[in-house]
């Protein structure tokens, strides 16, 4: 380390999109490494609406690594954490900042501590995939500080030591993690099938049912489908193979009636393979049977579906609406049947709420006069089930990571290197 002082701080801030999968991962051959049993393919989110943003900071005057995540003090004990940060200090390179009057060499790094800021704009470990934006933005945002030449492809394959899914936030549009063979997981990690501006009619609605922390981790829920589950094998062995082979077909062809049929098959697939877990694990709950039971009827009473549901492990309801015309008649019927509990129709649907303008709902009393949806016609009365949706995130698909220049932005202090 060639500097002229000992006080100096580097630091760098990226941002970072979650996604959601539409052929699920689920299961892993090795805990380690993160190695799973089939390949999956998501839909990166709009970063404007969920995100993470990250702050991670070098500095001589560090005692040790340390971490702030929404502004509390975490530990960085946990292996993942452990990994991503050996396997991207393995790979760092000189650094040299000349207004600062800094250089770092490669051997410098080792003997560095780091601290690192992050904020989730969205609820953390409620099923909103806070661990892949989270993972991804760590992985990402270190491989900048320390000058790191892998591309995104290759930093994936760390992201995804931290958590699975992280590896596929690595890449806006719609990414494919590739399982790969080897045992030392070095050829399992995440490609782009499509960027974000490919299919940009889709808009994408999420109901948010309940933000409180899930009772079983995705982790321990898959390590137990792995011990106990035979309908596991054969979705890995037979059914995931092929349907990535249609769903990389569907995505480039934009053909939303086979992504719908095929986004909600393999959701479905997912919730029955949790439960075929012993003891069965349940993630979805009667709001989100509902949600499914609405866009089915809906689906099956127009030519051609309009919308396709996906469910991660929690009861949160992932709508995939085939352009603004559908969402906008998707947030009607959401609306019907799920009125807010309170008057603030401002908080209760977020992100981009110009979707809700195009349904024609400005305030309470659009929602009051919403009429029944048509297809439900002869099944009248039809209850309603007001305050079961905590709010609604209307976004669409979005691009990958990128690097906040501006200083105003980072979550840790220039000074010090202590959160802001
Ligand atoms: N911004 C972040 N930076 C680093 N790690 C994070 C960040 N946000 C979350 N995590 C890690 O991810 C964990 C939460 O992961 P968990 O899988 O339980 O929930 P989730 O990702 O929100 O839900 P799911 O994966 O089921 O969609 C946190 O306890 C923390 O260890
Ligand atoms: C249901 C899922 O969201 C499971 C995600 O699991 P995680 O990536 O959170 O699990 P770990 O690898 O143990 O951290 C499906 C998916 O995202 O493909």
């Amino acid at each position: 380390m060639a500097n002229e002082s000992q006080n100096w701080v580097l630091m760098v801030t990226a941002q970072t999109p979650t996604n959601i999968a539409v052929i699920k991962y689920w299961g892993k051959r090795d805990e380690t490494l993160i190695l799973p049993v089939n390949d999956s393919i998501s839909v990166t989110l709009d970063p404007n609406h969920l995100c993470t943003t990250t702050t991670v900071a070098v500095s001589p005057t560090f005692q040790q690594d340390r971490m702030w995540l929404n502004g509390k003090e975490i530990s960085l004990s946990a292996g993942r954490f452990q990994s991503c940060l050996r396997e991207i200090r393995g790979r760092a390179c000189d650094v040299e900042d000349k207004k600062k009057g800094v250089k770092i060499t490669k051997e410098d790094w080792g003997k560095l501590h780091l601290h690192i800021a992050s904020y989730n704009n969205f609820p953390t470990a409620a099923g909103l995939a806070s661990s892949a934006a989270g993972f991804a933005c760590l992985v990402y945002a270190l491989g900048k500080l320390m000058n790191v030449k892998e591309d995104e492809s290759q930093l994936s394959a760390i992201a995804r030591q931290g958590s699975g899914s992280a590896c596929r936030s690595l890449y806006g549009g719609f990414v494919k993690w590739i399982m790969g063979k080897e045992d030392n997981g070095s050829d399992s990690l995440a490609v782009q099938l499509a960027d974000e501006k490919h299919w940009d009619d889709l808009v994408i609605v999420i109901a948010v049912v309940s933000s409180r922390q899930k009772e079983t981790s995705s982790t321990s829920g898959m390590r137990e489908t792995v011990e106990t589950s035979l309908l596991l094998q054969h979705r890995a062995k037979d059914v995931v193979p092929k349907r990535i082979l249609q769903m990389e077909e569907i995505i480039r062809n934009r053909d939303f009636a086979s992504f719908s049929r095929l986004t909600c098959a393999d959701s479905n697939q997912f919730h029955a393979v949790c439960l075929d877990t012993s003891p069965p694990i349940f993630y979805m709950n009667d709001t989100s049977h509902r949600i499914i039971s609405i866009v089915e009827k809906w689906n099956r009473s127009e030519e051609d579906p309009q919308v396709a549901y996906t469910f991660d492990a929690g009861p949160n309801a992932v709508l995939i609406a085939r352009d603004r015309k559908a969402a906008a008649l998707l947030i009607q019927r959401l609306l019907y049947y799920f009125p807010p509990s309170s008057d603030d129709l401002d908080s209760y649907i977020i992100g981009d709420k110009s979707i809700a303008k195009d349904a024609g709902i400005n305030g309470i009393p659009d929602v009051e006069a919403l009429p029944p949806p048509p297809e439900i016609k002869d099944n009248i009365p039809s209850q309603k089930y007001k305050g079961d949706v905590s709010y609604f995130i209307c976004t669409r698909p979005g691009r990958g990571p990128v690097l906040l220049s501006d200083e105003s932005q980072a979550l840790l202090n220039g000074e010090n290197g202590l959160p802001k």
